[in-house]
């Protein structure tokens, strides 16, 4: 099989790195990364420093390229950009895709998959979300610790009888958990929960997710846009558990004291460059549009964006 991983930063790299360590003789893998990332990986290899550096992976794809005119038309496409990067993307892996491509897009976020069907009608596409910290620690090298690294996907809309056979067998004989959920939904808005909430007050207040849940103040605050969100996916009738909201809250302790959220990595490196919209815009626009006040959401949001 032709397999591509586009965008091998934390997320990506993470599941790249293990499925290439496992099928890399077997089958053409290639990475889509781009500068000094890019660069290193050509030189030598994709290292990941797997649970905490307790397992060191050093891989190599067939090629890694940051052009896609350099790439086949893939049998599997797992997408693995930030959301500000989603629509460029979209139309690059348009071009090494066909019907039968099926296409695993990992983002955060609870409408990833309108977002690529409004640009996108070829391919089959797999709703899904996942729990793993990870980034990228230096030009070739990612961390990852913390967090259950199980995907849950869940059949596409378009193509509801379309079992991924191919795809399923790939993650589990590369070791990854997953789980076939449908619908898949009730997971994908439980994750937004977890990451809209941690995700904006830890980037807005600087603190890790064990700040966060040492602090009284940012708890409460964090369980504010939790039940926010709650409400959202109410009206949704996405029928979230009942006590969604304290597990939620629960779940930041299976990550490290230290760990930052994604975003809030975004919010310290690059400034205004980050995923803000797909957490607090998207938010306050479903608050708008469903009659549901956000009041929390929108004091950390306009916090950030005054930053
Ligand atoms: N990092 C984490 O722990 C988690 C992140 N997520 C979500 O997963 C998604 C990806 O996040 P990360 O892996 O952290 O992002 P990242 O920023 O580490 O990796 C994305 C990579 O894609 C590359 N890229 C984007 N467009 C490209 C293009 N056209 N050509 C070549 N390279 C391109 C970027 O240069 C970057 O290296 C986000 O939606 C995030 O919210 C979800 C769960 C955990
Ligand atoms: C689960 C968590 C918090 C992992 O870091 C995440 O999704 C993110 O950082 O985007």
């Amino acid at each position: 099989m032709k397999i591509c991983f586009f965008g091998v930063g934390g997320v990506g790299g993470y599941f790249g790195a293990l499925v290439t360590k496992k099928f890399g003789e077997k089958h053409d893998i290639f990475f889509v990364a781009r500068g000094p990332h890019e660069d290193t990986i050509n030189s030598q290899g994709l290292t990941l420093k797997k649970s905490g550096g307790e397992e060191l992976i050093n891989v190599s794809p067939k090629l890694c390229t940051n052009n896609v005119g350099d790439l086949p038309i893939c049998d599997i496409i797992v997408l693995l950009v930030k959301a500000y990067d989603l629509e460029s993307a979209i139309a690059e892996i348009a071009k090494i895709s066909n019907e039968e491509t099926v296409i695993l897009p990992l983002l955060n976020g609870v409408d990833i998959y309108e977002k690529i069907r409004s640009q996108l009608d070829t391919g089959v596409v797999f709703p899904s979300c996942i729990y793993v910290g990870t980034h990228i620690e230096s030009p070739g090298v990612i961390y990852q610790k913390g967090g259950s690294c199980k995907i849950s996907l869940g059949k596409d809309p378009m193509y509801p009888e379309f079992y991924p056979r191919a795809l399923l067998s790939l993650l589990n004989d590369s070791s990854i958990n997953f789980n076939w959920e449908n619908p898949v939904q009730i997971s994908i808005w439980s994750k937004y929960m977890f990451i809209a909430a941690f995700g904006l007050v830890t980037a807005a207040y600087g603190k890790t997710l064990g700040e966060v849940l040492d602090s009284p103040e940012l708890s409460e605050l964090t369980k504010s846009i939790m039940n926010e969100v709650e409400e959202i996916a109410k009206k949704l009738d996405i029928n979230l558990d009942n006590d969604i909201v304290e597990t939620s809250l629960s779940k930041a302790k299976g990550f490290p004291y230290e760990a930052k959220t994604s975003f809030q990595r975004d919010v310290e490196l690059k400034g205004e460059i980050n995923e803000g919209d797909l957490f607090g815009g998207t938010l306050i626009r479903y608050g708008k549009e469903l009659n549901v006040t956000t009041p929390n959401t929108e004091i950390v949001y306009t916090r950030l964006l005054n930053k």
